[in-house]
């Protein structure tokens, strides 16, 4: 049962706003509780339209008015109503958003107030950075890393293009985080990565350029389709304006985000970067409020801990770098070296 009025014809946005606006709504039969609701998993989110895997099968649905304003994005589980036979022109209805085990935000920078959610539910952030050709970018790969810490995603470093250059000076960047980390060349396999992704779901992100799109693309053949001339809500022959899209894969998901180019980090705090680093955390609690953890700061415990030779030097260097990788606001340029002390 499409909500058209003239039959299966094409629905595009203004159908749906002149129907959810008009007074008359002979369709609506109360059903409060929504028990003939199902499951389904969102995909994909354009304009308005959400793609929800319903029991395997591909859904296009709007929004329910008594959802109100909240969002719903790529990764929710939600439970939608109406017709679910994801025939072309049907258009069913999400009707409940549910609880988010995890939500990976931004801001579009780092003064802006407004925090996004671009995906919900994923538990690993894949940062795609090229060894060479963009020079790699480590303040791109940090603030993702606060973003991950913050979200409670794991990260998954990905040097991609080793075939141009040597991982090594990026390796001894974050070799003190502990991150797990995959050295990818075009004509290597990617099992490792494979084993690495199978059962979870990841995001991936990174600047343009850098070989993202070949890496799912390698991942999850004939994506390149999906993502570049067919909406991938609609399954129309449009180019797409998703932020993210949510490809199966081995029991689990990846999800690609073609429009997030950086993180704003406007939204996260100190002890949320500082939380990723559990070796660290503990002495952060005594320190002063508000303690910026940076060499200069008074009385930092942290400091306080390397100074006593308790606390890893390379460890607060990194955690120094995070930090102060909230201050900037651009991500497109390359690093400069900084020596941290
Ligand atoms: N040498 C080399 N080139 C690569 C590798 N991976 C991708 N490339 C090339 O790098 C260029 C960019 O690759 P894309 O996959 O389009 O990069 P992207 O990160 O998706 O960037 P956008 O398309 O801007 O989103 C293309 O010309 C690829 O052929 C690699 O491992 N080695
Ligand atoms: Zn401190």
């Amino acid at each position: 049962m499409s909500r058209t009025r003239g039959g299966g014809r094409h629905l595009d946005e203004d159908d749906i706003r002149v129907r959810a606006r008009g007074g008359s709504r002979p369709r609506t039969r109360k059903r409060p509780k929504h028990e003939d609701a199902r499951e389904g998993l969102v995909t994909a989110v354009d304009r308005g339209r959400y793609r929800c895997l319903v029991d395997g099968v591909p859904v296009v649905a709007m929004k329910a008015r008594e959802l109100g304003r909240g969002s719903i994005v790529v990764g929710d589980r939600v439970d939608v109503v109406g017709d679910l036979s994801g025939r072309p022109d049907t258009l069913a209805r999400v009707v409940r958003v549910r609880e988010r085990a995890s939500v990976l935000r931004r801001t579009a920078d780092d003064t802006d107030p407004v925090e996004r959610v671009i995906v919900a539910n994923a538990d690993q952030l894949a940062i795609v950075c090229a060894l060479a050709d963009p020079a790699p970018q480590p303040r791109f790969v940090d603030r993702c890393l606060v973003a991950a810490y913050a979200a409670g995603l794991e990260p998954l470093l990905c040097l991609t293009k080793a075939d141009l250059a040597s991982p090594d000076e990026m390796l001894a960047i974050y070799r003190p985080l502990g991150l797990p980390y995959e050295v990818l060349e075009p004509d290597e396999g990617l099992e490792e990565l494979r084993s690495r992704l199978a059962g979870r779901t990841t995001v991936f992100v990174g600047s343009s350029g850098v070989g993202k799109s070949t890496l799912v693309n390698r991942l999850v053949p004939g994506t390149d389709r999906a993502v570049g001339h067919v909406n991938a809500v609609t399954g129309r022959g449009r180019h797409t304006s998703t932020s993210a899209l949510a490809l199966e894969f081995e029991g689990g998901w990846l999800i690609d985000t073609p429009g997030v180019r950086s993180f704003g980090l406007a939204h996260i705090g100190p002890e949320e970067i500082v939380r990723g680093f559990h070796d660290l955390d503990e002495f952060a609690a005594d320190c002063p409020p508000d303690c910026t953890h940076q060499a200069d700061a008074p009385a930092c415990a942290i400091g306080a801990a390397l100074d006593r030779g308790e606390a890893d030097p390379d460890r607060v260097a990194s955690l120094r770098r995070l930090l102060s990788s909230r201050e900037g606001e651009d991500d497109s340029e390359p690093a400069p070296q900084s020596p941290t002390p």
